[in-house]
């Protein structure tokens, strides 16, 4: 499985776990994370049944360099210890804890996840963690819950749930989702951790699906959590760098390197002034432009 640390993570898609063939195909789309998901998507009479189909897939399936992740079910039902256990066995990449309203949680997620590492032979601290905000408790707590554990690579708002503890629904204009967002991004970026936007359910209105993702982009979320494979292509266009954007971005690379030889940390490139955000910046922007394929092995522009 691959490394879960250090990656982009434009797109992770929900894969209900009780479904064969679509845990099956899952790899073929070019998601950045697939996650199964062993929660709401699975009915309460299949909840046993999904969990066995996800860890035999696990074991069986070609994923390729997709990170894997699997949200368990809450910690007040009977089906998160299992849940825990058999994904830990499976050698899962990521735990994505549903609903987490405190540090407590991922605590007590962070303490099972290392039990269950010890009893099936797993290295310690190798199974990683995330937490989904699903509640006004969860955001309030959201800094908490980010920092609470080594193992957490990322928190991801959760809309729709959300909006129902809330009192309000789902809007085009995502106006009641202001707060939420900027408080999970901020509790994740302080925590250095990545930040998830949330789901977007209907499949049919993709100038809406490309409005969204253009705004969570410009917020600065590392992605968003997905339900439908055409979604991915989708994020993926929006993720991705202009020429111009890469183009200033390799200069801004060059040119600091320029600079360091000549011992110093800051340069004027074209009258701006390049110091290290500006190069993480241009890095960043490297990194989106190699993963779509758009820039040879020397950082140029590949025309199409
Ligand atoms: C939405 C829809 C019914 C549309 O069906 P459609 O039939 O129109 O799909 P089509 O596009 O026609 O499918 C074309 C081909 O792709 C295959 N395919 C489709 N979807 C695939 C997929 N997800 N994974 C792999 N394969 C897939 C399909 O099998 C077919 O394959 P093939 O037949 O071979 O051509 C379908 O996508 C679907 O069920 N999605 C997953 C729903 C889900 O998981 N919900 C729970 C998570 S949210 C939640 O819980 C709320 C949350 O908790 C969230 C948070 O916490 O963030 C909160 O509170 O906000
Ligand atoms: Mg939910």
């Amino acid at each position: 499985m691959a490394e879960s640390e250090e990656r982009l993570r434009r797109t992770m898609m929900f894969v209900p776990g009780n479904n064969p063939a679509m845990v099956k195909d899952a790899g073929i789309y070019g998601a950045d994370s697939i996650m199964f998901d062993l929660e709401d998507a699975v009915s309460l009479p299949e909840k046993d049944a999904a969990r066995v189909l996800v860890y035999e897939a696990l074991q069986s399936q070609d994923y390729g360099e997709a990170e894997l992740v699997v949200r368990v079910n809450g910690q007040d039902t009977p089906f998160y210890d299992n849940d825990v256990k058999a994904m830990v066995k499976a050698g899962i990449d990521v735990i994505r804890l549903p609903k987490a309203e405190s540090a407590a949680m991922v605590e007590k997620l962070d303490q099972d996840v290392a039990a269950a590492e010890k009893e099936f032979g797993r290295e310690a601290g190798s199974i990683h963690i995330m937490a989904a905000i699903e509640s006004a408790k969860g955001v309030l707590q959201a800094p908490e819950i980010a920092a609470a554990s080594d193992r957490m690579i990322g928190v991801a708002l959760s809309a729709e749930d959300y909006t129902t503890d809330m009192k309000t629904h789902r809007y085009p204009d995502g106006q009641e989702l202001l707060f939420a967002r900027n408080m999970v991004l901020h509790a994740a970026r302080a925590a250095g951790i990545a930040a998830f936007d949330t789901v977007f359910t209907n499949m049919d209105d993709t100038e809406g699906f490309y409005r969204e993702t253009a705004y969570i982009h410009q917020l600065g979320f590392d992605g968003k959590s997905l339900v439908n494979p055409r979604q991915i292509v989708m994020v993926n266009k929006v993720y991705e760098p202009t020429e111009a954007e890469i183009s200033n971005a390799k200069n801004v690379i060059n040119a600091i390197q320029e600079a360091k030889l000549k011992g110093s940390g800051v340069i004027s490139m074209n009258g701006q002034m390049v110091d290290r955000p500006v190069v993480l910046r241009a890095q960043r922007v490297m990194k989106l432009a190699k993963a779509s394929n758009l820039v040879d092995e020397e950082g140029n522009y590949i025309e199409k």
